[in-house]
């Protein structure tokens, strides 16, 4: 299969190495030193396009893949408040977009768990649930695009929480999110339950970027030849 990387930064760097060891073909990479790529054969000949860069440009990138009819698999974070134009343009406008805000296995496995132990936790009301995620110095978003996925399968299936907060929980109806910055920390993320008499808590934690990267090249690899809007539940089946 034949790919352009948009971004070509530490996950751009660690997909292209997987993607060719998997006996994939980098058609063309894009960084913001060549925009200009977006308007070149090699990337028209691209089968997908994996795009991984920052909050501020994603969307401009997607506008310019879509101009071109390549499927999109994209794991920036922060700048889904713009989800609906992307929904729009694969549902009206017939064209394709994998979106997860984490590609790990790992990960997908531990939002199935967390969404499970949620509801078990509506018949345990002495518990009070918060989360923590840790991420190297460099990032730019808080909370991450990972805690957001995971804090929204709390609130679906937890009845006694209404919305996430960063930081500072007001309410009991209030998810707390706590988000450090630390070194190069791949990326951690825990669900604490506590009661006054023990505490139960759920921990991912990457050991590197490889489990994003392969997943993401297993999203274009899916993606090939698919149309709308796709994400992790359709690729790996694991309803929660
Ligand atoms: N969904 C997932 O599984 C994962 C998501 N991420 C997210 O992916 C994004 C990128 O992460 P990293 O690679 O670690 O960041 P990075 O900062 O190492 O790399 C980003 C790259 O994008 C480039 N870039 C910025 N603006 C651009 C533009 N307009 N056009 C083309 N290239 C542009 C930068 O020059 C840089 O090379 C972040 O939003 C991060 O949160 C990171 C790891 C896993
Ligand atoms: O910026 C990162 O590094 C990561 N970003 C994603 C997120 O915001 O959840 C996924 C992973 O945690 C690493």
């Amino acid at each position: 299969m034949k790919i352009a990387l948009i971004g070509y930064g530490k996950m751009g760097r660690e997909i292209e190495k997987i993607a060719l060891e998997r006996g994939h073909e980098i058609a063309c990479i894009i960084d913001v030193n060549n925009p200009e790529k977006f308007d070149s054969p090699e990337f028209r000949s691209a089968d997908v396009a994996i795009e991984f860069t920052s909050p501020e440009s994603a969307l401009h990138n997607y506008r310019k893949a879509f101009a071109a009819n390549i499927p999109v698999v994209s794991g920036t974070t922060g700048w889904l408040e713009r989800l609906d134009e992307v929904k729009a343009a694969c549902e009206n406008g017939g064209q394709t977009f994998f979106y997860a805000s984490n590609f790990s296995l790992g990960v997908n496995i531990f939002f199935a768990l967390s969404n499970y132990l949620a509801r078990i936790m509506n018949r345990f009301s002495d518990y009070d649930v918060k989360m923590e995620e840790t991420h190297h110095i460099h990032k730019l978003d808080a909370p991450s695009g990972t805690a957001i996925t995971l804090a929204e399968g709390i609130l679906e299936n937890l009845e006694r929480k209404d919305r996430w907060v960063l930081d500072k929980a007001n309410g009991n109806d209030e998810l707390q999110i706590k988000a450090f910055r630390e070194g190069e920390v791949p990326g951690i993320h825990t669900v604490v339950y506590e009661s006054d008499a023990d505490i139960i808590r759920i921990t991912h934690d990457a050991k590197s970027r490889k489990g994003f990267a392969l997943g993401a090249v297993l999203a274009a690899e899916f993606t090939k030849g698919k149309k709308g809007f796709l994400g992790m539940n359709d690729m790996l089946d694991l309803q929660s």
